[in-house]
Formats: structure tokens, sequence, C-alpha cells
């Protein structure tokens, strides 16, 4: 019988290297889909989402030329559950069904599915291992806060909503601990990525 392919899932909480991390299998030659971008596609311009968003919400969450303003939005949803709730309901279904068709297009060894949401989600019925990138709370807040220019109480408030560092290591195949410099990582994931290749061939 026909092996099912690999297909690595990549997550950790807001701040914690995912990206970082995701660039590295890519230098690898390895396909990454990422569910953050695929988001951003799925409320461009003149998208169902993004108009269903703008009868939601009003037109104050349009910037001047139309395109979603992402921290007005930002801004609500992490405030107000039920509006998040809103917002996921609409948007999920479209993103997991963008990553079903990126997935089949991946031509690489294995792929890998990058999600913030992978365990929160039913994302992780699309992988078939589980790869954590992980490092202590205080450096996901500095780096997310310092990236994104927001204050350290509102990237709490975002992991907040995240499952807890704890439970999602629980469910980690493999571990990336992304307490060093970005070639500490690099190091990590090219290790990873031995492993893997090894057991496909
Ligand atoms: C609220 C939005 C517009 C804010 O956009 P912004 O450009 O400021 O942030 P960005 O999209 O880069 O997300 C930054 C990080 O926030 C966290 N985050 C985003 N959405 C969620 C969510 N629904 N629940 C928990 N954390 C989330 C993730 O760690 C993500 O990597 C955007 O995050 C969004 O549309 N979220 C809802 C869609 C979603 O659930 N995306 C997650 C991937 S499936
Ligand atoms: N080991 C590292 N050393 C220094 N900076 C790092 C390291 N890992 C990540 N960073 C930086 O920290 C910030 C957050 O990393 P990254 O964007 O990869 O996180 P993420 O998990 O993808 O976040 P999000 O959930 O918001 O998408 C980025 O500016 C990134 O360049």
């Amino acid at each position: 019988m026909a092996q099912r392919p690999l297909i690595a899932g990549l997550t950790g909480g807001i701040g914690s290297g995912k990206s970082a991390a995701a660039s590295c299998f890519e230098a690898l030659g390895i396909s990454v889909v990422d569910a953050d971008i695929i988001a951003r596609d799925v409320v461009m311009p003149h998208t169902p989402c993004l108009e269903a968003i703008h009868k939601h919400f009003g037109s104050g969450i349009l910037n001047d030329d139309k395109s979603l303003n992402r921290h007005k939005l930002r801004n609500i949803i992490f405030a107000n559950s039920n509006e998040k709730r809103w917002l996921e309901e609409l948007l999920h279904p479209a993103i997991r069904a963008l990553i079903i068709d990126q997935l089949k297009q991946s031509q690489s060894a294995y792929s890998v599915l990058v999600s913030p949401l992978l365990l929160e989600t039913n994302q992780h019925e699309l992988v078939n291992r589980i790869i954590v990138v992980d490092c202590p709370e205080t450096i996901q807040i500095s780096r997310a806060s310092k990236r994104d220019k927001v204050t350290d109480e509102n990237i709490k408030a975002i992991m907040a909503t995240q499952l807890a560092r704890q439970a999602r290591l629980a469910k980690a195949d493999d571990v990336l601990h992304n307490d060093g410099d970005l070639n500490e990582l690099h190091r990590q994931v090219e290790t990873l990525h031995n492993r893997y290749m090894a057991n496909l061939i």
C-alpha cells in the first residue's frame, strides 16, 4: 500500500519563530504552505471574505484604498471573543480549503504546513507529524512586540487566546528550541530535515 506523503505541521505561539523556522525549511528545498499568508490572501480586496467583513464591521474597517485595516481588526478581535469567533467562522473554512490545494501542489520530498492555530483548529488533521517551535514566553513577547511595533500587553492578549505553552509542547513529535540565535535554529532544522529525509529513503 502506498504510504501517505509526509506533511509536517509547524506550530508555535505568536513570535516563537515559526516563520524563521519555515524559512530554514525553504532554504533546504522543502515546500512550505503558510496559513498566515493564506489568511491574508482570503481577505484581499474584492474577495467574498473582505466583503463580509466590510458588511459586518462597517466602512471603518477598511483603509482609504479599500484594503483591510488589519491593525484595527486585530485590536477588535483580541479584545472581543464574540467578534473573534465570528471572524474565525468566516475565515477558517476558506483558509483550510486553500491549505489543502497548496499542499496537493507540493513537489518536495516532504512538505511543511506552518500555522499558528494548527492545534487549536482542525488543521492538525492535515498533517502526520507535529513540530513545535518553542521559546520562553518572555522571549516570545519581546520578539513579537518589537516586530509588530505594539505593546507587550497587545502580545499577551493574543497569547491568552492561543494554546498554553505546555499544552502545545505535550502534542509535539519534534521540538525546535528557539531561545538561541538564528544560526542555532537553522542547525536544529537541518538535523530534523536530515532525519525526515533518512526515513523517506
Ligand atoms: C486579526 C488579523 C487581521 C491581524 O492581522 P495582523 O497583520 O496584525 O497579524 P497577522 O495576521 O500577521 O497575525 C500575527 C499573529 O497573530 C496570531 N493570530 C492571528 N489570528 C489569530 C487567531 N484567530 N487566534 C489566535 N492567534 C491569532 C498568530 O500568532 C499570528 O501569527 C489577522 O491575524 C487575522 O485575520 N486573523 C484571523 C484569521 C486567523 O485565524 N489566522 C490564523 C491563521 S489560520
Ligand atoms: N532565534 C532568533 N533570534 C533572533 N530573532 C529571532 C529568532 N527567531 C525569530 N526571531 C525574530 O523574532 C520575530 C518573531 O519571529 P517569527 O516572525 O518567525 O515568529 P512567528 O512564530 O512566525 O510569529 P507569528 O505567530 O506572529 O506569525 C521576527 O522578527 C524574527 O525575525
